[in-house]
């Protein structure tokens, strides 16, 4: 995480310009002060380069000098090690002559390098624990926090000599549960960034509430395709046995009629925007519902790599909505989310492994085992972190993004790591929630410094 927040710094030091404020070397030629930022960020980025440096060479003597560490990991550290030096020499050179690309970009790139090549040793060095260090406790199987449904017999059996009023209160929350409401925030989130990147302080209200609107009917129109395409197996799973359609509150015909519904009246508030963001609108249903739910998911382990797709299309649409095109912020943004994917749900797929593998869906803990999978998820928790500044670096986001991506991004690491030692549901439930707050807190900050700083 040293490596990644002198990555951060670095990509905050190039967007303010920082060679110019400090162009000695290797100090600045005054001392910063917190009225002038930009020195400031220059040496801050200079003397947490020496602290972080120091750290990487004591962990690689340390993994060097400890048996039982797999040489992979070993010629992985001390390679990275090796950049350090020569990441220090393009810094200086740029700090120096005040050189413009390639060599920013270059100074970029190793920086990203040295962690991914750190990351990478880590995961390869975590994925032997065997025995989990912690025998904390296996965490309950949470379900949704959804009321206990009906039985086979369906609404009608449940509903039976109740008043007219509860009756509808009970049906009506079967129809939002189709929606899946707790993903809304986030894949709105995602939409919100979309739209800030692309259109800052100008966004208009009409764009905001048209793209969320459509936004939540297309979500909602997914969410109910889903339920009704899942249905049987929904019905083997504990986690999704007591949904809508599974126990018959809601026969299969209506719950068809409400997501087509919902799908017109999406595409229709997408098309009081531009055909564009319609498009994407439909195709992010199409996508969803029909390739991920039908194809993808009950067919191979890549469900989820290729799934992501679907939660990456809002940021397109988001993008598109305010420019009538998509560009290389929404792309960008898009990409961090697609990354993002795998390092959220497979969490869960390991804590419902066991779920998973009754309904006969070929996650990654079924198909290539709990070590593999938590593997697979430190690394794609890396890609989303470099992701994050290849984002920062791509829109001139500021220090209320770094400071989100790399605060929550040592969380979510953590957490994942925790899951390594641990090896239990609780461990991966907590790295799942961390996923969820991480790009949350990033989202947000990206929202915030698009619109309002
Ligand atoms: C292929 C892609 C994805 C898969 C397979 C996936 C899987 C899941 C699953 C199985 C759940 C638990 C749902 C439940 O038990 O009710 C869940 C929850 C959630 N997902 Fe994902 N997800 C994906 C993409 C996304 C994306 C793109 C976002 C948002 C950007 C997202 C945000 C959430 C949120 C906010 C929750 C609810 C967390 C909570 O209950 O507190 N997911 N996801
Ligand atoms: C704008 C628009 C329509 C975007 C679509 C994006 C979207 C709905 C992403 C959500 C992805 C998701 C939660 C998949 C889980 O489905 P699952 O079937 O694996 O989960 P389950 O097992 O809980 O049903």
């Amino acid at each position: 995480m040293g490596v990644y927040l002198l990555v951060v710094l670095g990509a905050t030091a190039a967007l303010a310009d920082a060679a110019n404020a400090c162009s000695s070397w290797p100090l600045c030629h005054q001392t910063p002060t917190l009225s002038t930022p930009t020195l400031l960020v220059a040496w801050v980025h200079r003397m947490v380069t020496v602290v972080v440096g120091l750290l990487a060479v004591g962990t690689v003597v340390a993994a060097l000098r400890r048996d039982g560490i797999a040489t992979r990991v070993k010629a992985t550290l001390a390679a990275t090690l090796a950049l350090y030096p020569v990441q220090i020499a393009i810094g200086a050179y740029v700090a120096l002559t005040g050189a413009s690309a390639p060599l920013p970009m270059a100074h970029l790139v190793t920086g990203m390098g040295i962690f991914a090549g750190l990351t990478l040793a880590l995961a390869w060095h975590l994925e032997p624990e065997r025995a989990p260090r912690s025998a904390t406790t296996t965490a309950e199987l949470t379900h949704d926090d959804e009321p206990v449904a009906a039985d086979e017999s369906g609404a009608s059996e449940q509903l039976a000599g109740v008043g007219p009023l509860t009756r509808a209160k009970y049906i009506a929350n079967a129809y939002f549960r189709l929606m899946k409401p707790r993903l809304m925030w986030l894949l709105c989130l995602v939409a919100s960034a979309g739209m800030a990147l692309a259109a800052g302080p100008a966004l208009t209200v009409r764009t905001v509430v048209l793209t969320l609107g459509g936004g939540v009917l297309a979500i909602g129109a997914s969410g109910t395709f889903n339920h009704v395409l899942e249905r049987e197996k929904d019905k083997r799973m504990d986690r999704t046995s007591d949904r809508p359609i599974a126990t018959h509150q809601i026969p299969v015909r209506n719950a068809v009629t409400f997501g087509l519904a919902l799908a017109v009246a999406s595409v229709g508030v997408f098309l009081q925007i531009n055909p564009l963001a319609a498009a994407l609108g439909l195709a992010a249903i199409l996508f969803y519902s029909v390739i991920y739910t039908l194809v993808l998911k009950p067919n191979t382990v890549q469900n989820t790599v290729i799934g992501g797709a679907a939660g990456a299309l809002p940021a397109l649409i988001g993008s598109a909505a305010v420019t009538g095109r998509i560009g290389l912020p929404g792309l960008a943004l898009a990409g961090l989310i697609f990354v993002w994917t795998p390092a959220h749900f497979y969490n869960l797929a390991l804590a419902y492994k066991d779920d998973y593998e009754k309904g006969g869906f070929p996650m990654m803990p079924v198909v290539r085992g709990e070590a593999t999978t938590r593997k697979h998820i430190l690394l794609w928790l890396s890609a989303t972190l470099l992701s994050a500044t290849v984002l920062a670096s791509l829109t001139d986001l500021g220090w209320l993004f770094a400071t989100a991506t790399t605060t929550l991004g040592a969380v979510f690491l953590w957490t994942v790591i925790k899951l390594h030692w641990e090896q239990t549901e609780s461990a991966a439930f907590r790295a799942f929630h961390a996923s969820n707050a991480y790009l949350g807190a990033v989202l947000l900050a990206v929202v915030v410094d698009a619109l309002a700083i």
